[in-house]
């Protein structure tokens, strides 16, 4: 088992070795995936969330939290993780106090430092900024998309055929069209890769989805793995068609026999 964590306000991928109780239960989970209860993901630091007690929309924070890209300037990332691990609540804190309602509004670390919006950027420059951005992100996502679709659909047959589980065609036009569309907007910065293991080795990878561009970033790995997806995102044109081809996972949220048939498949 692999754990990916994303911490926004960087950029930065990091892949970690498991810490002792998580890779035993990895272990159970090899053979029996969705049966397992993984732990709170409280046993990284990274995994760390502070719940925000701004005021403005959901829409807003996570237009921050989705392009972190400027930092502050002076503004230490040892300094940052720091002071942000005092803010933390877990997953596990939020439900006993009943405010998971509130995790949508995870902010950046610069928020959660300082702990005040205020002392942050202006807010109408930080909209405009990441809307802009957001719209571009979006143009260019679906754009590259269209194309590289229709290579997906011409050599399907062919992955039937010949490499019906693995699909490593497919997978390897899912990184170009994750390459691509990261490229203009983002510098990703990965740690420790040397903890991923060999390239075809049996694996299951665990990410904390601070944001969609943890999916982006395994994508570019050019593994052939299965994400489990939530049924309705199957919905999306294009890209979730585009999920049928690669393989991925359908899960009912709600519906417990959807999960028996993942942790038996
Ligand atoms: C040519 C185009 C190639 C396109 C390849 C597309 C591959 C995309 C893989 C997408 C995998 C999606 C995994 C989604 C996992 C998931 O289900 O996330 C749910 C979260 O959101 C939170 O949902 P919620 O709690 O309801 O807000």
């Amino acid at each position: 088992m692999v754990v990916l964590t994303h911490r926004s306000s960087f950029n930065c991928f990091q892949f970690h070795p498991l810490p002792p109780l998580l890779r035993r239960l990895g272990e159970g989970a090899s053979r029996n995936f969705c049966s397992v209860p993984l732990p709170p993901l409280k046993t990284h630091n990274s995994f760390c969330f502070k719940v925000c007690s701004l005021t403005h929309s959901t829409s807003v924070t996570r237009n921050i939290c989705d392009f972190p890209n400027k930092r502050r300037p002076g503004h230490e990332l040892s300094n940052s993780f720091g002071l942000l691990e005092k803010f933390c609540r877990t997953y596990e804190e939020l439900s006993k106090n009943k405010i998971c309602k509130f995790s949508r509004h995870i902010v950046r670390s610069d928020l959660s430092v300082t702990g005040s919006v205020g002392s942050s950027y202006p807010l109408p420059e930080i909209q405009a900024g990441s809307k802009l951005r957001g719209i571009c992100f979006y143009a260019v996502t679906s754009f590259v998309a269209i194309f590289l679709f229709v290579l997906m659909v011409v050599s399907h047959p062919f992955v039937l055929l010949f490499d019906r589980y693995n699909r490593k065609a497919q997978h390897l036009i899912a990184k170009w069209w994750a390459s691509l569309t990261i490229a203009p907007f983002f510098n990703i910065k990965f740690e420790g890769l040397e903890n991923l293991p060999a390239q075809d080795s049996p694996a299951v990878y665990v990410s904390n989805h601070q944001s969609f561009l943890d999916i982006y970033t395994l994508l570019t790995l050019g593994r052939s793995f299965k994400f489990i997806s939530k049924t309705s995102i199957f919905l999306f044109p294009i890209i979730g068609w585009a999920m049928y081809l690669l393989g991925t996972i359908p899960l009912k949220r709600m519906d417990s026999r959807s999960q028996l048939v993942i942790s038996s498949s």
